[in-house]
C-alpha cells in the first residue's frame, strides 16, 4: 500500500510536525523516514553524518524512502533533502505529495541553532539560503499540492492539508 500523503519541503518547513497532526486527524500512521534511518543505523542523524559520511546516509536515506513510498499506508514525511536524489523524485511521480513552504526567515528561525540537522550546524542563514534557492524547484516539481506555511500556526497548516489529502 502506498502513503496516504507525502511531506517534502526544506527543514523547518514542519514536515514532521505537520505530518503527525494530519495523521492523526486521518486517523492512520505516520512515520518520518529520518526516525526509520536512525533505527536502522542504530545512531541518530549527526552521528551517521560524524562516522560514516553524508554519502552513506543518502544512500540508506534512497533505500528507506524507497520501501516506505512501496509499502508505508499512513502519512510520510521526507527528510528535506531526500528530493536531491534522481530516482526518488521519479518514484514520487505515482503519490500524493503535499510540498510544505517556508522561507527563509520563518526557516531559520524554526530550525535555529539546534542540533540535529548536520548540514546547519554551521552558518544556518547562509546554509538554508544556499538550501532553499538550490532546492525550491524539485520541491516544487514533485508536489501534486503546495501549501505555504510563513506565519502560520502548525494546526491551521494540518488541517489545510487534512483538507487536501481528504480530497
Ligand atoms: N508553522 C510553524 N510555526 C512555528 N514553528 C513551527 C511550525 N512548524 C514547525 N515548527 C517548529 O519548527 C521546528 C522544525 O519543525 P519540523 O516539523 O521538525 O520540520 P521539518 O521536519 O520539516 O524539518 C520544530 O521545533 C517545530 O516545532
Ligand atoms: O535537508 C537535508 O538534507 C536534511 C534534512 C533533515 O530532515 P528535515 O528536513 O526533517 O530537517 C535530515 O534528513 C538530514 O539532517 C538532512
Ligand atoms: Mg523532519
Amino acid at each position: 500500500m502506498a502513503p496516504v500523503a507525502v511531506l517534502v519541503g526544506p527543514p523547518g518547513a514542519g514536515k514532521t510536525t505537520i505530518g503527525e497532526a494530519v495523521a492523526a486527524a486521518l486517523g492512520v500512521g505516520f512515520a518520518d523516514t529520518d526516525s526509520i534511518i536512525e533505527a536502522r543505523a542504530g545512531k541518530p542523524i549527526p552521528d551517521i553524518f560524524v562516522d560514516d559520511g553524508e554519502p552513506a546516509f543518502r544512500a540508506l536515506e534512497r533505500t528507506v524512502v524507497a520501501e516506505s513510498l512501496a509499502s508505508f499506508p499512513g502519512v510520510l514525511a521526507l527528510g528535506g533533502g531526500t528530493i536531491m536524489d534522481e530516482s526518488t523524485r521519479k518514484l514520487l511521480l505515482d503519490h500524493t505529495v503535499v510540498f510544505l513552504s517556508v522561507e527563509l526567515p520563518d526557516a531559520v528561525k524554526r530550525v535555529g541553532l539546534g542540533t540535529g540537522r548536520p548540514l546547519l550546524a554551521m552558518n544556518p542563514r547562509a546554509t538554508m539560503k544556499f538550501l532553499l534557492e538550490q532546492r525550491r524547484p524539485l520541491y516544487a516539481a514533485v508536489a501534486t499540492h503546495t501549501v505555504a506555511t510563513d506565519g502560520r500556526e502548525p494546526e491551521e497548516i494540518a488541517a489545510e492539508v487534512t483538507v487536501l489529502v481528504r480530497g
